[in-house]
Formats: structure tokens, sequence, C-alpha cells
């Protein structure tokens, strides 16, 4: 059903999902929780959003604080866009590495987020809608984050559009993690 691959921080992955395709068009499963109960991961996902950008625009890095951490799986439906995810979980040998995906609509990969790890996107075409499940809902009061530029990720853009938020979030080394 899916091709899976895992990544060096443990249980972040990226999924294919088989595409069916016939005369009318292609069929495409992004979410199945049978299939991700066999990964063990968390899967009960709460809220989906649906976000559409400019050509350019980055948004990050972003994560929520416990109660209400988010696993995320993420997925273009239309463009592509740089994914990235960073991980803050402070007994991981993996803190603070990063890793990054080409997400897009012409082969439909989908990135699994596990909660502790902070993510973000830069924008490669217009009209990217990019969908997200979330397993706890939005909670503005949780939300914490790091500068985009802060944490050597080698994102292929230097000047990106930017929220004002995202302008002011503190840089990596000074970023507390509580996870
Ligand atoms: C993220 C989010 C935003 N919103 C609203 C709040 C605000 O009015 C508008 C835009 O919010 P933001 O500027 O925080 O959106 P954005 O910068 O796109 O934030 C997102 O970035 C990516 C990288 C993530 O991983 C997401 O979890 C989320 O943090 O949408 C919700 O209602 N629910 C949500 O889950």
């Amino acid at each position: 059903m899916y091709q899976l691959h895992k990544t060096k921080i443990d249980g972040c992955l990226e999924l294919t999902p088989n595409i069916f395709n016939d005369h009318r068009g292609i069929s495409i499963k992004p979410f199945h929780s049978d299939f991700f109960q066999t990964l063990g991961v968390e899967h009960n996902f709460n809220e989906d959003l649906m976000v559409i950008s400019h050509k350019g625009v980055l948004r990050g890095m972003h994560l929520q604080n416990p109660p209400l951490q988010q696993a995320k799986l993420i997925y273009c439906a239309s463009g592509s866009i740089f994914d990235v995810a960073v991980d803050v979980r402070k007994n991981s040998p993996t803190y603070g590495q990063h890793v990054a995906f080409y997400v897009d609509a012409v082969k439909h990969n989908i990135v699994y987020i596990p909660s502790g790890l902070a993510h973000g996107y830069l924008v490669l075409e217009d009209c990217t809608t990019v969908i997200y499940k979330m397993s706890s809902v939005y909670s503005p009061g949780l939300e914490s984050g790091f500068r985009w530029d802060s944490a050597a990720i080698p994102w292929p853009v230097q000047n990106p559009i930017l929220s004002d938020k995202d302008k002011s979030l503190p840089g990596f080394n000074d970023f507390v993690s509580i996870f």
C-alpha cells in the first residue's frame, strides 16, 4: 500500500502511496489507519489543515508544546515544497539534527513527523496546497519554535517570504525545548 522510508531521526518517516491510475485520473490514499497502526506511531489525528501558499513562502520552524503536542502527516495536494523536520527531543541521539524532503503532488509522497520535532517548509511553486493531519488540535498558547535560518538547514532559498511571527522567533541556540 505504501513504500516506507525511515530516516535518521527516530519516528520520522517518508511514505509513498500507491497511485491508482485510469482513464479518469488518479486515486491516492494519504492515510489508512490500519497501516499506521502497524507502524506503531501515533495515528489518532484530530485536526486537518489545508494551507495554500505562494512560491517563496517559508513557514517554520514550529511545534506545539505538551499537553497538546502534535504528530503531523504532511503532503501536497498541488505544487511542491522543501519540507524539514528538526529533532528537539533532549534525550534523542539526533537532537538538533534535521531531515529534509522534497514533497510534491507528482510523486505524492507523505511525511510523518512525530511530536518532539519542529517542522517547517519552503514553498517551491505558486498555488501550492499543503494538507496536514495533526494528532492534537491547534492551541495558539502552546506554540513554540525557532528561526528558520538558525539550525544549519540547507534551505534552497536566501530571502523567503516570512510571517512577522516567524521573523521574531528566537534562534535555535536560544530556543528552550520542553520535550
Ligand atoms: C497552524 C494553524 C493556524 N491557524 C490559524 C491561525 C492564524 O490565523 C492563521 C495562520 O497561522 P500561522 O501563521 O501560525 O500558520 P503557519 O505559519 O502556516 O503555521 C504552521 O506552520 C507549519 C510549518 C506547521 O508545522 C504547522 O503546524 C503550523 O505551525 O491560521 C489555525 O486556525 N489552526 C492551525 O492549526
